[in-house]
């Protein structure tokens, strides 16, 4: 779950930044699945930032899975982060490392035994159909490939919190049938899933509730 009441956000500070997000207010529970819409520069990104810890909000009040985010202290940022997967736009795979070590890094940070990890690894690297890439280093794959690895990662913990920026742009229309299919596994089993999206074809197919941003304000909320 997440809760978000009045909050602003301007990169650059909120005196003389570019207003990203305007008295934002939104309560999210657990399990539910959200599609996040709106043009290009409607703040979509910026929204996801703040939900995955790695901006923090300039003003208004930012709750995620019960843990108030202002009055909450490095240590237990960095604890709440461990519970919230993130899909970026650029993928943010670490590209001198391994798709296996890129997989496997959410569990060794967890410190989990790495004959679990590797089982893990194998098991979701399948289920995305590249069990066959592990060695390679991400700039050696395809956009959708990259994007498939990112997406591995940010599910292979299950986290009780999952943002999604544009998850399905490099992927091929049974992919991201497939992606949407586990998203909806996911929800059932209690992730909390943010998507945001340009596909409205993939909306049309999986319809849910929609939070819709205009100029950083919120403009829908379909709860
Ligand atoms: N790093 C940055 N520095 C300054 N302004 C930024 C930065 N990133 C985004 N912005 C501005 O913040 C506003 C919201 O951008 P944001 O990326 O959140 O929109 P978006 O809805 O995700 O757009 P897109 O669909 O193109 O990804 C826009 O006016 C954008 O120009």
């Amino acid at each position: 779950m997440f809760r978000l009441h009045d909050v602003s956000y301007a990169y650059g500070g909120s005196q003389t930044g570019v207003a990203a997000l305007s008295h934002v207010s939104l309560d999210v529970a657990q399990g539910e699945f959200r599609w996040l819409l709106g043009p290009s520069g409607a703040g979509k990104s910026s929204l996801l930032s703040i939900l995955s810890l790695e901006v923090q909000a300039s003003s208004g009040m930012v709750e995620i899975l019960g843990v108030p985010v202002r009055q909450t202290r490095r240590a237990g940022l960095a604890r709440l982060r461990r519970r919230i997967g993130a899909v970026k736009q650029d993928f943010g795979l670490l590209p001198d490392m391994s798709v296996f070590d890129n997989v496997a890094l959410p569990l060794r940070l967890q410190h989990r035994a790495e004959a679990e990890i590797a089982h893990e690894v194998h098991a979701i690297m399948k289920w995305v159909g590249l069990e066959n890439r592990l060695d390679a280093l991400p700039p050696q794959l395809s956009g959708g490939e990259q994007q498939r690895v990112a997406i591995a990662r940010a599910v292979i913990y299950r986290p009780a919190l999952l943002v999604a920026d544009e998850p399905t742009n490099a992927l091929d229309e049974r992919q991201a049938g497939r992606l949407m299919r586990m998203f909806h596994r996911l929800a059932e089993l209690g992730t909390t899933i943010v998507v945001a999206t340009h596909n409205d074809a993939i909306v049309a197919k999986y319809p849910a509730p929609t939070i819709e941003l205009l100029h950083g304000h919120l403009v829908r909320d379909h709860g």
